[in-house]
């Protein structure tokens, strides 16, 4: 079982390195890049063979689209002539709809949509990963343990894609956002910021480690953290003074919208 990777930027060189964690054989993979350094780079890295996108959907069973939405277009054109049904395409782009894909391809293609996250980096991403109309369930286990090699996957109806990408596709940012803000913060009181990085850093892993094991709720978790009078609720006080939360919506509801912009081909 052959799979070719178009599209060896961030995610698809998170995609590539997993693959290869997860025990696949580097002559199973072939990866389709346009640059001629970036070629060079992954085959001296990794060992892969890089062919044309062109080549690397003549040849694989399975086709992984990694390019930007704003570029599927193109690459759809590219590579249509040369895929036949049977073949299974796995879409990992923003916004970009099973429709959108199957209408440039020739009929009986499965495609996948798949939102995955970069924590897929240190095999701890979620994946959520949906059904085009000429899908079996073959198809979506062989776009399942794709993703599997990375981190947890999820099926999710299409409709819900936007909101997931807004969330955990888009998540990891809002993540270290929160992580940067708080490093700054620690410098603002006086810490070196070796100290603020290294106590940030160590309550972010053990807090979603809680999370994980504990099963509880965020608000239980975050109840027990907060002393009657003590110092959280005046932090949380002011949280909810800056309506963090308010932000959180909206920055979110922009991403799920943006999601959407792209679907329709907006830049
Ligand atoms: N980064 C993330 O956290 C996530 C990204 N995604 C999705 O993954 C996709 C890629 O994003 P990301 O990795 O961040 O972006 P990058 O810009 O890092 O990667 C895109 C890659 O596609 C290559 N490319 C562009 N055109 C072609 C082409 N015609 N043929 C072959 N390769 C081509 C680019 O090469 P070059 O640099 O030479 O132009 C680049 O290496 C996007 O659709 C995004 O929505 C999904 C979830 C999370
Ligand atoms: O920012 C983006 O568009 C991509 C999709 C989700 C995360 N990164």
């Amino acid at each position: 079982m052959t799979v070719a990777i178009i599209g060896a930027g961030v995610m698809g060189e998170t995609l590539l390195s997993g693959l290869l964690r997860a025990g696949r054989r580097v002559d199973d993979l072939l990866v389709g890049e346009k640059r001629r350094e970036r070629a060079i780079e992954l085959t001296e890295r990794y060992g892969v063979t890089v062919v044309s996108n062109v080549e690397a959907a003549d040849k694989a069973d399975t086709v992984a689209l990694v390019v930007k939405p704003q570029d599927m277009h193109d690459v759809l054109t590219e590579i249509a002539p040369h895929l036949r049904p049977g073949q299974l395409v796995v879409s990992l782009a923003a916004g970009i709809t099973t429709s959108f894909i199957e209408s440039r391809l020739p009929e009986g293609v499965a495609v996948v949509r798949v939102m995955p996250n970069t924590p897929a980096l240190v095999d701890e991403g979620m994946a959520a990963i949906s059904r085009g109309s000429h899908c079996d369930e073959s198809h979506l286990q062989e776009a399942e343990s794709l993703m599997a090699s990375t981190g947890r996957v999820l099926r999710v109806p299409e409709r819900q894609q936007d909101a997931v990408t807004a969330i955990s596709g888009s998540g990891p940012a809002y993540l270290f956002f929160v992580v940067e803000s708080m490093i700054e913060a620690g410098v603002h009181l006086g810490l070196p910021r070796g100290t603020a990085s290294e106590l940030v850093l160590q309550t972010v892993v053990g807090s979603a480690k809680l999370l994980r094991e504990t099963g509880e709720h965020p608000t239980v978790l975050r109840e027990r953290v907060t002393s009657p009078g003590g110092t959280t609720a005046a932090a949380v006080r002011e949280l909810e003074d800056h309506k963090v939360r308010a932000a959180f919506l909206s920055a979110i509801e922009a991403a799920r919208d943006r999601s959407r912009a792209l679907a329709e081909g907006l830049d």
